[in-house]
């Protein structure tokens, strides 16, 4: 999905959120674990309950990677169900050298290769340029760089002083060198929201994703306050604040109604800036 398609699709579902597949089979439903592949089928409910709602889907590679081969085998048959008016993004933090990053983008980019092929991939660009460039290589696909995490740790590196500001706005200025806004995202966490300011000085453009509501307590309305543009250029994603919004046997039930919150103050956000 390219840039126009996803502003497209951004107004047309008056939303612009992003849905984390973070399956843990210690918090998924019990009578889920009948199937044969449990995280799959919750997967696929939490899908069939939300795309309406959302334009995004977030699957993080470590809950499906911590299952091994069965892991592999449920990330793929969940990459195959997201419905294509979303963007699907592997949320896997790669970064190594050329030729390793070279393997890591078939892995996640390269269908002929893996069996999957995500829209976008969340790097980390501690490595530098060529553990990035590989899989700026793949046309149309999108490359999200970790720029200020919503973690605690952020400030351990992140807000480093490098004489020219702060080590994560260096990251910005340096990635968009290597490609434009219709090609890189960054991450930026909604616990962080009065940054936004500053880092859209140098991402006025780019597509933000944004984890970090719901469960890390960032707030929507700030993120909105500081960072939507006239193209919108968020993703705020919310995993565990939908996906686990019951364990019972509504829990796709519940997981809609948290997602339908999210988007119904996605569409005030929307409107108080004019996108429609
Ligand atoms: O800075 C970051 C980068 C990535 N994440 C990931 O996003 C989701 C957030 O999950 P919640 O349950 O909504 O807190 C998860 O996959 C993280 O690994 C992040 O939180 N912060």
């Amino acid at each position: 999905m390219n840039r126009q398609q996803l502003i497209e699709q951004i107004k047309l579902k008056k939303s612009f959120l992003c849905v984390g597949l973070d399956p843990d089979m210690e918090k998924i439903p019990d009578f889920l674990k009948q199937y044969p592949d449990p995280i799959f089928e919750f997967n696929k409910r939490i899908i069939d309950a939300t795309k309406d709602l959302c334009v995004a889907y977030k699957p993080n590679s470590a809950f499906y990677e911590s299952y091994g081969v069965k892991g592999l085998q449920s990330l793929i048959a969940t990459w195959k169900y997201l419905p294509t008016d979303c963007l699907n993004i592997i949320d896997a933090k790669r970064g190594d050298i050329g030729n390793t990053s070279d393997k890591y983008a078939r892995a996640f980019f390269d269908e002929a290769t893996s069996g999957m092929s995500f829209d976008a991939i969340t790097v980390t660009p501690y490595m530098g340029n060529d553990s990035v460039t590989p899989y700026l290589k793949y046309d149309g696909k999108w490359v999200i760089i970790l720029a200020l995490t919503s973690s605690v740790g952020s400030k351990d590196f992140q807000y480093l002083n490098t004489g020219d500001g702060y080590l994560y706005e260096a990251v910005i200025k340096k990635a968009n060198t290597w490609a434009g806004a219709d090609r890189i995202m960054y991450v930026v966490g909604a616990t962080k929201s009065t940054e936004f300011t500053d880092i859209r000085k140098y991402a006025p453009a780019n597509f933000l994703l944004v984890p970090g509501v719901g469960a890390q307590g960032g707030s929507l309305e700030d993120v909105c306050k500081y960072g939507i543009t006239k193209d919108c250029g968020l993703l705020v994603n919310s995993s565990r604040g939908i996906i686990y919004a019951s364990n019972g046997e509504d829990f796709a039930d519940a997981a809609r109604a948290e997602a339908l919150k999210l988007q119904k103050e996605m569409q005030a956000e929307l409107e108080k800036a004019g996108i429609i």
